[in-house]
């Protein structure tokens, strides 16, 4: 399996928000890496269709980012996840499902089962606007998960989870990560050093930095720091 990601750009007006963007994924766990306004989100809905790019391609195993293939096999958290207040964890995921085109009654066995993957069976019958920012955003993993996506896209996947959360969110990364691509941003070094195998940096655009990282390597935040001396990002 492989995503690549072939001079991929983004202009909004004279502001260029993603810049030539060349890469080639596979298996494993992706860490982008960016200041505020690098460009990580824009890249992301890029890779997921939800932007047009101004330039370059992305395609999975030969597959259009704009087909139906590609599509069926992407799982999606945005950063801002629209929650229906109302629903409950349960309907919720019931919903999201219909949307992806499963059917009634392996929509309901695979949303106990991922609400169960999250922790979150206990709370599958109540309204989402009782959750707490943690509970809602692992809502949305879970959401983002129905279909079985071998491509799994997830901005800022840690935002809002207490440091429990986010060792159970780390070890269900690094599970889904042996057989599928998983990339998620973050602007936090420690969110990821230790769950992905390799780090994509970007800045200003551009991606500045991809492999992978090892305590051989130095120290990561150091290095990100580093990459950010001369002059922030504008946001
Ligand atoms: N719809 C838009 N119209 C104009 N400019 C935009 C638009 N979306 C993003 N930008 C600009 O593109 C650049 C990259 O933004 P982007 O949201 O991708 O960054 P980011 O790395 O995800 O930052 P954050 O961590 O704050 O989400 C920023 O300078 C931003 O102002």
């Amino acid at each position: 399996m492989e995503l690549i990601i072939d001079r991929l750009s983004k202009q909004y007006g004279s502001r260029i928000a993603v810049d030539r963007v060349t890469l080639k994924l596979q298996k494993g766990v992706y860490g982008l890496l960016g200041a505020n306004g690098a460009g990580k989100t824009t890249l992301m809905r890029l890779i997921c269709g939800i932007l047009k790019p101004t330039g370059g391609s992305v395609s999975l195993d030969g597959e259009d980012v704009s087909s139906e293939e590609y599509r069926s096999r992407l799982g999606y958290l945005p950063q801002d996840f629209g929650y229906y207040p109302d629903f409950t964890g349960t309907d919720f995921l019931l919903y999201m499902a219909a949307l992806k085109g499963l059917d009634r009654t392996q929509a309901k066995r695979k949303a106990a089962e991922l609400l169960k993957l999250v922790a979150l069976q206990d709370a599958g019958k109540k309204k989402i606007k009782t959750y707490s920012g943690g509970m809602k955003q692992r809502l949305g993993i879970a959401q983002a998960l129905l279909g079985e996506p071998q491509l799994l896209i997830l901005d800022e996947p840690t935002a809002g989870l207490d440091p429990k959360e986010r060792v159970r969110f780390r070890d269900l990364i690094a599970q889904l990560g042996k057989d599928n691509i998983v990339l998620l941003s973050t602007h936090i070094v420690s969110d990821i050093e230790h769950i992905a195998d390799s780090i994509l940096m970007m800045k200003n655009g551009q991606l500045i930095f991809q492999g992978t990282w090892d305590e051989n390597s130095g120290d990561l935040e150091q290095f990100y720091l580093e990459q950010f001396e001369e002059g922030q990002d504008h946001g």
